[in-house]
């Protein structure tokens, strides 16, 4: 029978009731607030933009937004948000366009909280918002506001951006109902993380929506959309919004209402931003920046330059040169622990001159910017736009600087114009104008990473330019490189002979306007592509002393070390991962080791070299060793003699037989059906003896790839000391043998006295020292043998390649016996 209840137990039970009951009244309350919420939004989105609403208040959001707005300072709104959060509140697809630091990061982020909200969303519904950003910084960016206004809401947010622990973040990705990510990291969970669900998204957003639905991330983003519900709300936000019909429908848009609020403007730029461009002949840029931050110490400034690699030339050379202002650098090649802290270091100066590449073009809100130096061109409009758009953010005023090449400026300043940006033309006070190219002369001399770091920069401009699409604005034939060159402290202009060739592969591209331009831009990668092992080739001729005074014989010598360094570097690393442009994905050229010896075949194909099998018999296992591949042509008689040999040496003498296919087997005896079966299941025995061959094949497999391995190592180094010799040799002003291509042209130039039949033949020339007065056209040629060699012709003078000890030496290391 149950207990009567005490009176104590009665009132705990009506306590409970009441408690039950208060929290039920506060949920129908909530419900009622939450419905009365979306009616109002809709409501505000029917009746248009807002034009009087000025204030958070007045929006139907929830008390929980409204608080962590207050706490942020958010009081007024900006324009783009009084016309944008209305239909945003009311869950319409939207696509915002307003000027630079005009505010459309609260545009987006209140639509996701209050979207969220309205759909009661608990951690148990998963993932309910995504927020897209083309760049970790921004990503980080719009991270932190949403922290900051979202604090007095329950959602979990995370920020998934790449640099980071894959790992780490799967065991989180789950348990989040907003994320912040790049497009790449957020893939890659797509494609990795098994419990990442997006079924259940309600918003996502693309912040700098035109950038991200460019090319640059067309594929990945097909991707991702591809793993999302068409049944969600769209928020589009970009200064320079995407029209394309065509990239709209990819993210399957409802009937989105496009709100551009500048528009009718008369600048299409802030009102408190002033612009101005000054014309400078390229090797004077790096000078007139530097006087420029000289004269303005008390600045914060952002430098845009158009490589990383330009960036780290720049940002070393200045901070030895010191122009009185403290230097920083950010581009896309650094490790993310570095670019966060540079970022936040920026945040926190107030004088400051921060070097980048348009890493930092889109959205980042650094306080307080004075000056945008845009140093080199950008590519368009939009670019210019993004970029300037860094400083005169909110209400602030800020400047702006673009120097522009007597070639850039006529077109470039009348795009400007076009596009309604008001931007006047100043000019340098000459006698304020300092020169750095005699310092940086002296860096490059003093310190040879400099020198190639230049070179690297000087390589990384000039294509630049090449690769741009606007040919009314760069004009890559009318740049004065020798002189560029000399004002970046560079001995001589690194070869680009690539422009020119891909200038004329482009001439068949004439029907470009003809084609789509997703066709466009493959016919632009491909060019890229070649363009990036004619830059291979570069740095293989930078390799070679191309010394004409005794200031550039210095250079050439104190540099050649490293530089042959930098090429085992290029080498050994192949997939150095750069920026896109300057990437190396393969360094597919061979520098010519003097002796000829190498085409520029690729690893791959030097495996498929005929092969001599030689079977031995490990005496130990009684199984047959595999000597690992030796190139025939590599191996004369003798040598082979002397390999067998030290097998036989080697092996302790063992009956073997052999099998139908001439194999060398051990010896075993036979054993009659009766006491095999004996020995249990046929089937389970057949089992066991075909796994432990297996395994044993599997060995063996290994121990052969790690001998190809060696022995393509082997070559490597093998060449390397050649090369340095060659080097050392040119050094003490010896000689160094010059190779001769059999289906050569300009061979003539080497051996005036050969006839067509001699040129068949093998020619081997003594070339004089590199540091003979008269040693420049020879050191062309050699440049023209190594492009010959790297566009396939096989060399066929190869007596010097390798001596026969080498050889040998090489083949005895093979077999594990040589020291
Ligand atoms: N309603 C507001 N009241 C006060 N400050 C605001 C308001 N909205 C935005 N801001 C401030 O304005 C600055 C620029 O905002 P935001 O970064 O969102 O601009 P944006 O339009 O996204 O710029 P960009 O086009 O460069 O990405 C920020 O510092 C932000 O804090």
């Amino acid at each position: 029978m149950p207990k009567p209840s005490s009176k104590k137990d009665k009132q705990k039970k009506a306590e409970f009731v009441s408690a039950t009951d208060k929290r039920k009244l506060r949920r129908s309350d909530e419900t009622k607030v939450i419905e009365e919420l979306g009616q109002r939004a809709l409501e505000l989105a029917s009746s248009g933009p807002l034009t009087g609403v000025k204030l958070f208040t007045e929006l139907p959001i929830s008390e929980s937004t409204l608080k962590g707005l207050e706490r942020s300072h958010f009081v007024e709104m900006t324009e783009i948000q009084q016309k944008a959060l209305p239909y945003a509140l009311a869950r319409r697809d939207v696509l915002g366009a307003a000027k630079t630091g005009s505010g459309k990061t609260l545009a987006f982020l209140i639509p996701v909280l209050e979207g969220l909200y309205r759909s009661r969303w608990t951690r148990f519904d998963g993932l309910g918002a995504l927020v897209i950003s083309p760049t970790r910084e921004l990503a980080m960016q719009i991270f932190e506001v949403l922290c900051k206004i979202g604090r007095y809401h329950k959602f979990s947010a995370g920020l998934i951006i790449g640099g980071k622990k894959v790992d780490e973040e799967k065991e989180i990705l789950g348990k989040m109902n907003i994320l912040v990510c790049t497009p790449g990291r957020l893939l890659q969970h797509m494609d990795e993380t098994a419990g990442f669900d997006c079924n259940n998204l309600q918003v996502l957003v693309l912040d700098e929506a035109d950038r991200i639905l460019d090319m640059g991330f067309k594929k990945t983003m097909n991707a991702i959309i591809a793993n999302l519900p068409r049944q969600r709300q769209t928020l589009l936000f970009s200064a320079t919004q995407t029209k394309s019909v065509k990239d709209l429908a990819r993210l399957s848009l409802e009937r989105p209402e496009y709100v551009g609020v500048h528009e009718m403007d008369k600048f299409s730029t802030p009102s408190k931003l002033s612009q101005y461009y000054m014309v400078a002949e390229l090797p004077q840029k790096l000078d007139i920046l530097f006087s420029f931050m000289k004269t303005h110490v008390k600045s914060k400034m952002i430098i845009f330059l158009s490589s990383g690699k330009q960036v780290r030339f720049v940002y070393e050379t200045f901070c030895k040169i010191q122009p009185g202002i403290p230097l920083l650098h950010l581009h896309g090649k650094q490790k993310q622990m570095r670019r966060v802290e540079i970022f936040e270091r920026f945040m926190k100066m107030t004088k400051a001159a921060l070097f980048c590449t348009d890493i930092a073009s889109r959205g980042l809100d650094f306080p307080a910017v004075d000056w945008v130096v845009q140093v080199d061109c950008p590519e368009d409009c939009d670019t210019y736009l993004h970029r300037v758009g860094r400083t005169a953010r909110y209400d602030a005023a800020g400047k702006g600087l673009l120097l522009l090449t007597p070639g850039e400026a006529p077109a470039m300043s009348k795009l400007l114009a076009g596009k309604n940006i008001p931007i006047k033309e100043i000019s340098a006070k000459s006698n304020k104008v300092m020169t750095v190219a005699k310092q940086l002369q002296h860096f490059c001399f003093q310190d040879p990473e400099i020198k190639y770091l230049g070179q690297r920069a000087f390589v990384t401009y000039v294509r630049s330019v090449f690769l741009q699409k606007n040919k009314s604005v760069f004009d890559v034939d009318s740049l004065p490189l020798d002189e560029f060159a000399e004002s970046l402290g560079l001995p001589g202009a690194p070869k680009i002979k690539f422009v020119k060739k891909a200038a004329a592969k482009n001439k068949s591209y004439e029907f470009d306007n003809l084609l789509e331009p997703e066709e466009r831009e493959g016919l632009r990668l491909e060019n890229v592509a070649e363009i990036e092992r004619e830059n291979a080739a570069i740095d293989d001729a930078e390799g070679l002393p191309q010394a004409k005074t005794r200031v550039d014989k210095m250079f050439a010598r104190k540099n050649a070390g490293v530089l042959t360094d930098h090429y085992q570097r290029l080498v050994d690393h192949v997939s150095d991962n750069d920026d896109d442009f300057i990437t190396l994905k393969r360094a597919d050229h061979a520098l010519s080791d003097g002796s000829g010896s190498e085409d520029d075949s690729s690893e791959e194909e030097e495996e498929e070299e005929p092969v001599v099998k030689v079977i031995a018999v490990n005496p130990d296992t009684g199984l047959p060793v595999v000597i690992p591949n030796i190139p025939s042509q590599e191996m004369s008689k003798r040598q082979l003699r002397k390999v067998k040999e030290k097998i036989i040496k080697n092996t302790r003498n063992t009956k073997v037989v052999f099998d139908d296919d001439g194999n060398a087997r051990s010896t075993y005896e036979l054993m009659d059906e009766e006491s095999f079966r004996k020995q249990g299941d046929v089937n389970t025995l057949v089992d066991e003896f075909q796994q432990r061959n297996r395994s044993i094949m599997e060995e063996i497999d290994v121990g052969d790839r790690e001998v190809a391995r060696q022995k393509r190592k082997e070559k490597r180094v093998a060449k390397k000391i050649r090369e340095r010799e060659e080097m050392d040799g040119n050094d003490e002003g010896g000689s160094v043998a010059v190779l001769k291509t059999s289906d050569d042209e300009d061979e003539v130039m080497y051996s005036s006295s050969d006839s067509d039949d001699e040129a068949a033949q093998p020619v081997v020339q003594k070339r004089a020292s590199a540091y003979d007065d008269d040693s420049e056209s020879e050191d062309s040629d050699v440049d023209r043998s190594h492009k010959k060699s790297r566009r396939g012709r096989v060399l066929e003078v190869d007596d010097s390649a390798m001596s026969l000890e080498d050889q040998e030496k090489l083949a005895l290391r093979l077999l594990g016996g040589g020291d």
